[in-house]
């Protein structure tokens, strides 16, 4: 069974122009679990990932896989697998036929690829041409290859993109078992609810840099200490809060206090005189504390 090693991204930092893409992000996955890397659309994942495949440089900071760069690795195939949005795949060719292309390329047994085929439930139209597959069926050819040298990594960009309610139940399963097996397995998605179910660590990264990153529990804890206070004449309560020192913001449902206990809220709207007519805690759930990490708490 191929063991996974740990990959260790190191103030990587890429500018395309003025953009900056990525900014001096480190972090580590470990073998053995499931890693989500998320972040919004356009946070910097897929320049990430493509760094650490070899197929963008870096401006600066490195990305490895124990301790060797991608493009130094003695056989890359066998040793990370890799599965990107936006894999392309010749539209007259069959399935079959560009895998065997590949392990042909890389020297690896033919015999993977029925495994492989097998393995993401695509056998029964491995003799298709993929111009005709669905989205949902090029995400499984692309698994396909990334299993296709029995790598102890694997790297897939949005592997749930485009598949249907039971090929997401058999992804979040898939990817536990690579896991369970040794594994290292980083995952991206926009989304924290599509990957809830399967990750064990969370990376979070948005405008390029690393907002959180700890166990999917660490998530619900880092910022529930929150307390929503509101009140009919709220700019009276605004003016009172602001005295007594409270840092807050406005969200729809009243002023989001993040510091405080709701009787010291209390007190200080008493003091002032301010009728209140909402005061309690707002516990977050996991997708809110995700999004008031992404998008800098505006998203009650
Ligand atoms: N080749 C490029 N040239 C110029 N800007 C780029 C290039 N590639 C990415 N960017 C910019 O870098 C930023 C990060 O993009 P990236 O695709 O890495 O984000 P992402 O988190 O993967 O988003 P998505 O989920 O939408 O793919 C964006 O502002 C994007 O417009």
């Amino acid at each position: 069974m191929p063991t996974g090693v740990t990959i260790e991204v190191s103030d990587l930092t890429k500018t395309f122009g003025h953009v900056d893409a990525v900014s001096e992000l480190s972090f580590t996955v470990e073998p053995g679990r499931v890693t989500g890397f998320l972040g919004p659309n356009g946070a910097g994942k897929t320049t990430t990932l493509r760094m650490l495949l070899g197929l963008v440089r870096p401006s600066s900071g490195t990305a490895t896989f124990a301790g060797t760069p991608y493009a130094r690795l003695e056989s890359p195939l066998q040793t990370v697998g890799a599965a990107l949005e936006a894999a392309s795949f010749h539209p007259g060719r069959s399935a079959r036929d560009h895998l065997r292309v590949y392990a042909l390329a890389a020297g690896i047994d033919g015999a993977r690829v029925p495994t492989v085929l097998q393995t993401v439930g695509l056998s029964p139209y491995a003799d298709r041409r993929v111009g005709g597959y669905s989205l949902g069926m090029r995400q499984r050819l692309g698994l396909a290859f990334a299993l296709l040298g029995d790598p102890g990594v694997l790297v897939l960009d949005e592997p749930i993109n485009g598949l249907d309610p039971e090929g997401i139940k058999w992804i979040r399963t898939f990817l536990r078992q690579l896991a369970d097996e040794g594994r290292t397995v980083l995952v991206s998605s926009h989304l924290l609810s599509e990957v809830q179910q399967s990750v064990d660590e969370v990376i979070i990264i948005a405008k390029g840099s690393l907002v959180h990153r700890g166990d999917l529990a660490s998530l619900d804890t880092s910022d529930t200490q929150r307390v929503v206070v509101d009140s009919p004449d709220r700019p009276a309560l605004a003016a009172a809060l602001e005295a007594g020192g409270l840092v807050f913001e406005t969200v729809r449902s009243g002023l989001l206090v993040r510091s405080a206990e709701p009787a010291e809220i209390g007190h200080v709207a008493f003091l002032a005189g301010v009728e209140l007519s909402a005061l309690h805690r707002q516990k977050s759930g996991l997708e809110e504390s995700f999004l008031a990490l992404v998008s800098g708490g505006d998203s009650l």
